[in-house]
């Protein structure tokens, strides 16, 4: 018999009209994660010596590159004019790969705060956030952070904010996250401002998941928020989605540790412990309700995050491929959007083809992989998804060159965005330039303010994202800031290059290109492996093809490789040493038809020039 049969429980809810729920929204580096330390401080639920800077942000690659990933929400406590308020704070990731987050995050909140910082001015996340929060018809709040640097223009900036939203300078609050100047003033007008949370609380519970996160120690912790009705410990849920039901084992708020309640009421937000260990079992976007009284409709959830970017990852070491295989396994426990199935390459062995939403969620998987599970690894070239529809009216996907349909092929599509750019108008001749160059549609400009345009271009998603983002930095001396979406797809003029040594082809090296580049790539990879590849006791052929025809080649040149030759004279321990290394080196090695290809060489001709740069900059 479930508890719910029971008389009641008396209900552990709090009032919602001493509840506000809001986020803070703002381009990447403006300042989110340093306010939302300073409110931890400032409402008292962090202590002064226990702070660290960016608090929540918990994970150290988060710490490290100093950007969050993943959100969170924590309870402050609030007073008012003698009222007791619980605020809600749903902190939220700011990199355009993981605007899925926000999203979600914006869903639980009643309002926003968007944040500007007062050196920069409005940039593209800004706008791609605000939009968000105003599809989500969330009170706005206003504010320019940083106004204690001195190259702050609160004055310009103001009157920039108060006209894109349509209000008044005047009510754009200046505060500084670093300093902790106005902060007190806005968790103040958060009370006055935004609507406190509205819903029936004697209806069958509604409660929106908006994060899951797999803890080692206690399973999926899953944060909701509740909408109708209520939720108490130990009472069965039920996920509407798939009807699976599960006890529920703790119910609590993270203040910011998590501490458990008696319940969760309407307007509340907080987490749900049930003991299921995978997060796709609590599915982000799904709706809670009581077993025994379920809600006869689900509250709408959002879209599933869709992988844009593919990659191979393979161990160094042969021998690591289970250990590669549970790591990605205990990784997607906790990541809905990493998706991934194991492939095989001649040249690199055994691993997984892994599919994420842009460069910065590859950069950052690869590195807790090898960072949480110690193993080195080589990633291939990032690739698109392309549609290829064949003569036969087949239809296949391709993530992988290698697997690239030969011959036979009607059409092919690849994927479209549409992007925002936000610049000084001083660059606009080189962004059009620009986006030209990776084949862009331009689909209108206008004037922010005076000196400040937005730029809105349709690309292939192929074409912007690797190394775009920094060529626009660059171009625009650090100024131009970029945002896209994911925007149907276009038939394109697609063709597969190969790599070839010695004749034999070397998969991990194909690439999918648009005719116009193939060339450039055979040609740069070509050159690349001649420089990577040591000579070998007879001539090497580098040769890059379309089809059958050969579009570029190279040639390493015949040596006979004796290391000894240096060796003169008697020391025969020297003599030893030198070919028990050569002994060593071979067994880095892989072996491509008759050729022997260093490890490094595959590393090397793989790690192309803007993966290493670090995508976020
Ligand atoms: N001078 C000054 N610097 C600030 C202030 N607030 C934040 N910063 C600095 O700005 C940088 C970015 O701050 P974060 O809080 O990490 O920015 P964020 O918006 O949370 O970044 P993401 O989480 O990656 O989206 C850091 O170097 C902070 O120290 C401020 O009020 N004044």
């Amino acid at each position: 018999m479930s508890p719910m049969a029971r008389t009641a429980p008396v209900p552990a809810a709090t009032d919602p009209a001493i509840i506000r729920n809001f986020c803070i929204i703002a381009h990447i580096d403006h300042g989110k994660s340093t306010l939302a330390d300073r409110m931890l401080q400032l409402t008292g639920v962090v202590e002064q010596r226990d702070m660290k800077a960016q608090y929540l942000d918990r994970m150290d690659i988060e710490r490290e590159r100093g950007i969050t990933i993943k959100s969170q929400a924590v309870r402050l406590p609030w007073e008012l004019d003698g009222v007791s308020y619980a605020l809600n704070m749903i902190d939220t990731p700011g990199h355009v790969d993981f605007t899925y987050e926000v999203s979600r995050s914006l869903a639980a909140c009643e309002g926003a705060i968007l944040l500007v910082d007062a050196a920069q001015g409005i940039e593209a996340q800004t706008l791609a956030n605000l939009y968000l929060a105003m599809e989500n018809d969330l009170t706005i709040i206003p504010v320019l952070n940083k106004i204690d640097l001195p190259a702050a223009q609160p004055e310009k900036y103001a009157a920039e904010l108060a006209n894109l939203i349509g209000g008044d300078p005047e009510d754009v609050l200046l505060v500084s996250g670093k300093t902790g100047v106005g902060v007190e003033a806005l968790l103040d007008k958060i009370v006055r401002d935004l609507p406190s949370p509205v819903g029936d609380a004697n209806a069958p519970a509604r409660a929106m998941i908006f994060d899951s996160v797999y803890d080692t120690y206690r399973g999926v912790v899953t944060y909701v928020r509740v909408v109708d009705g209520h939720l108490s410990p130990r009472e069965r849920i039920q996920m509407m989605s798939t009807r699976a039901s599960h006890e529920l084992l703790e119910i609590g708020v993270s203040s910011p540790e998590p501490t458990p309640s008696k319940g969760l009421g309407v307007g509340e937000v907080g987490y749900l412990i049930t003991g299921v260990k995978d997060v796709r079992q609590s599915k982000v976007g799904d709706t809670v309700t009581n077993l025994a009284k379920p809600a006869a409709a689900s509250l709408s959830g959002y879209a599933d995050a869709k992988p844009m970017v593919f990659s191979g990852l393979y161990p160094l070491d042969g021998a690591d491929y289970p250990v590669l295989r549970d790591a990605l396994e205990k990784l997607m426990l906790n990541d809905a959007a990493l998706i991934y199935e194991p492939e095989t390459s001649a040249a690199l062995g055994f691993g997984f083809r892994v599919g994420f939403l842009g460069l910065l969620h590859l950069e950052i998987t690869r590195e807790r992989l090898e960072r949480e599970y110690n193993l080195s690894l080589i990633s291939t070239a990032p690739n698109v998804e392309y549609e290829v529809t064949l003569e036969d009216k087949n239809v296949v996907h391709v993530t992988n060159p290698s697997e690239y349909p030969v011959g036979k092929i009607a059409a092919v599509r690849e994927p479209m965005v549409s992007a925002t750019i936000l610049a000084p108008n001083e660059f606009v001749g080189a962004i059009m330039e620009l986006c030209q160059s990776r084949r862009g549609v331009m689909g209108g400009m206008d004037y922010l303010s005076e000196d400040r345009v937005e730029i809105r271009y349709r690309l292939p998603l192929a074409e912007i994202v690797f190394d775009f983002f920094d060529i626009l930095k660059s171009r625009t001396r650090g100024y131009g800031s970029l945002d896209w979406k994911a925007d149907g797809d276009q038939v394109a003029d697609l063709v597969k290059v190969d790599i070839m040594l010695q004749g034999e082809q070397v998969d991990a090296f194909s690439a999918i290109t648009h005719r116009d580049k193939a060339y450039a790539y055979g040609v740069m990879m070509t050159g690349k492996l001649r420089e990577l590849i040591p000579r070998q006791q007879f001539e090497v052929p580098i040769q890059a093809a379309i089809g059958s025809r050969i579009i570029a080649r190279e040639s390493i040149r015949a040596i006979r490789k004796d290391v000894l030759a240096k060796c003169y004279g008697g020391d025969i321990t020297r003599k030893r040493k030198l070919l028990e290394k050569q002994k060593e080196g071979k067994k880095r090695m892989k072996m491509v038809g008759r050729v022997e290809v260093p490890q490094e060489a595959f590393i090397a001709a793989l790690s192309s020039d803007e993966s290493k740069d670090k995508a976020k900059k």
